[in-house]
């Protein structure tokens, strides 16, 4: 039992340092031009919605330059009355009231419209960021149900669920603000530049003047950002996992003095965590306040070339005071867009996290396959290696189970039992051989074929925070109370519904944390009764039962077993001395295959497990 036990966590712990890289050795993420890398952003997100996501984008953008129009308005009205002012000093006509009322309405209008495009602009955007994350998580959610099982076990699930939780809310931003920011910070800039180098190319040249040098700025700010921000989203995902993996493994950690060694893998990982949101801070801000202030200084240039050509007569003064407002609506989006990168650097780390989960091969879903022929089940040269692993759990099984038959797997520990159900129920794809249901490849069959023949009832069942009715239920949603409550008797599962304070109503606590391994081992039997398939896979039943629970246990089983396929994993031979067929496995390899007696005649392997057994049954404590 120890050594099995260690064994597992050998296997977890490999497993984890298989998807965690130790700190310091995480890859960069690929860094390209800052503005390869937000139009890459840009392009994905777009890829991501569906039309009518990506029409409600698209309309809150056109709102927003509209409202830009809107502003520039009044700062084109000044540029006109300036001009007019200037002709009635000069003896030109005197200004009427009729133009002042002018004046007045387009102000008016421009304000209004302002107010509306930007009401329009806001309520686009909020609505599709929210859309769009929500269509996200969805998309996530889907590809996992469809990526085979075994990526479930390469991933720790807290950083999953950090994924689709948090690291995709920090979408919002981008969707919302920075992407509509900086698409604006790109057009409107280039408007106003243009018109002003039509207007006065010498002022145009001194209004441009800091900006490629801004932009260096940015662009060597962008660099160490990306790096950071993607450093920063994976520290948050261990964190999340470990906090995960700290709550469910409290019992156990408790139970071996290890909670301060625990609470110490979860503390590093926070500190790994808050060090990296402090580090992107600290080398964010040098930059941002750099590219800021070399922004700024574009009106200190735009006056002192005014005011020199100014002097020199070659400007006139209404040009120079367009040119000091106009310069400003340049800077203006341009700081935003700076403001944003925060924003837009973590979305963008999320994006690849998203992308990365999304880019995970899933098996093709086969639409409408033969039907097999019977529920016989066949082994046929079957190999398979875990992904990672140095040598195979299983090398070339072959084995047959008839219809209406037990059939047992044992041997030693490690030595491929459970795989061969894993690989049944499709969890993972042989590298090599075929496994058939009457007579049919398993590949070929459409999942809900596969999944209405199999019903598996592992060693530790998982249970929704759900109630007992429920998670029974779960085997077949569409049963009615009546088929539940019979299924629940057959496992005995009655007898504890009549401790529970609610009868079937009350909820079991996630994971069935409020039952007893042997209560939760009769639910998930129950479960299996109600949805009466065909081929019943059971992985080590009575493993670790009381004597009370394994009677109720082999009782429920006798039930669910009668007339199906049955497939049984177990280490206590004499819970499997009646099984029709005992497969006997040995470091992944089928080594003897008969009945009982007829084994234990053979005098091989199963007889050595038997005699063992037998000699460790004497044993006293
Ligand atoms: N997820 C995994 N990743 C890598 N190797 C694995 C994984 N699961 C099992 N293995 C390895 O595959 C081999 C077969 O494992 P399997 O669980 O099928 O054995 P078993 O006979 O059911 O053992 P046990 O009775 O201890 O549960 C073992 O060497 C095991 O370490």
């Amino acid at each position: 039992m120890e050594s099995r036990r260690q064994r597992r966590a050998e296997r977890s712990a490999r497993m984890s340092t298989l998807t965690s890289p130790p700190a310091g050795q995480q890859e960069a993420p690929p860094v390209g031009t800052v503005a390869g890398r937000t139009v890459a952003l840009i392009r994905r997100l777009w890829e991501l919605s569906d039309p009518r996501l990506r029409r409600q984008q698209l309309w809150g953008i056109v709102a927003r330059m509209a409202a830009a129009v809107c502003i520039a308005v009044p700062i084109w009205l000044l540029v006109v009355v300036l001009q007019r002012l200037r002709e009635a000093n000069l003896g030109g006509p005197p200004i009427s009231q009729r133009e002042v009322l002018w004046w007045s309405a387009i102000v008016v209008a421009a304000t209004v419209g302002q107010f509306g495009f930007d009401l329009l602009a806001q309520r686009q955007s909020w609505v599709a960021s929210f859309e769009l994350l929500g269509e996200l998580r969805l998309r996530a959610l889907e590809h996992l149900r469809r990526l085979p099982l075994g990526y479930h076990t390469k991933r720790q699930t807290g950083d999953l669920t950090a994924l689709v939780t948090h690291h995709l809310s920090e979408l919002e931003p981008v969707v919302f603000g920075a992407v509509p920011t900086i698409i604006g910070a790109a057009l409107l800039p280039l408007v106003i530049a243009v018109g002003l180098l039509f207007e006065d190319w010498r002022m145009g040249l001194a209004a441009l003047a800091t900006i490629p040098l801004a932009m260096l700025v940015y662009a060597w700010s962008q660099r160490t950002f990306a790096r950071l921000a993607a450093e920063r989203a994976q520290a948050s995902g261990q964190a999340a996992a470990r906090f995960q993996e700290y709550v469910s493994g409290i019992a156990v950690a408790r139970a071996h003095g290890a909670t301060g060694e625990r609470a110490g893998r979860l503390a590093q990982a926070l500190v790994r965590h808050r060090e990296a949101s402090i580090g992107l801070v600290n080398k964010l801000v040098v930059p941002l306040v750099l590219f800021l202030t070399v922004i700024e200084l574009g009106l200190p240039v735009v006056l002192l070339a005014g005011a020199f050509l100014l002097i020199g007569g070659d400007l006139a003064p209404a040009t120079f005071l367009v040119f000091a407002v106009l310069s400003l609506r340049i800077y203006g989006p341009l700081r935003a867009m700076g403001e944003q990168t925060e924003s837009l650097r973590v979305g963008e780390a999320a994006v690849d996290r998203l992308g990365a989960l999304l880019a995970e091969p899933v098996p093709a879903e086969v639409r409408a396959g033969p039907a097999p022929q019977g529920h016989d089940v066949e082994f046929d040269r079957v190999s398979y290696t875990y992904p990672g692993a140095s040598r195979p759990a299983l090398r070339s099984v072959s084995f047959g189970a008839t219809a209406g038959t037990v059939t047992a797997l044992v041997g030693s520990s490690g030595a491929g039992k459970t795989t061969c159900l894993h690989l049944l129920a499709q969890f993972f794809a042989p590298d090599s051989g075929t496994i058939r249901i009457g007579g049919v490849d398993i590949r070929e069959l459409d999942s809900r074929t596969l999944f209405d023949a199999v019903t598996v009832v592992f060693q530790d069942s998982y249970l929704f925070s759900e109630s007992v009715r429920d998670n029974i239920r779960f085997g077949r949603p569409e049963a009615d109370d009546d088929e539940v409550d019979r299924a629940a008797a057959q496992a005995r599962v009655d007898e504890i519904v009549a401790r529970l304070p609610q009868g079937a109503d009350t909820l079991v606590g996630e994971g069935g944390a409020t039952l007893s391994g042997g209560e939760r081992q009769r639910l998930s039997l129950a479960r299996a009764i109600l949805k009466d398939a065909p081929i019943v896979l059971l992985d080590e039943p009575t493993a670790a039962m009381d004597a009370t629970n394994e009677r109720h246990v082999q009782q429920a089983l006798s039930g669910l077993i009668r007339d199906r396929t049955v497939l049984v994993v177990a280490h206590r031979l004499g819970t499997v001395r009646h099984a029709d067929r005992i497969v006997v496995l040995d470091a992944g390899e089928v080594v003897e295959v008969g009945g009982h007696d007829e084994l234990l005649a053979r005098d091989g392997r199963y007889a050595r497990m038997w005699a063992e057994q037998e000699a460790t049954r004497s044993w006293r404590l």
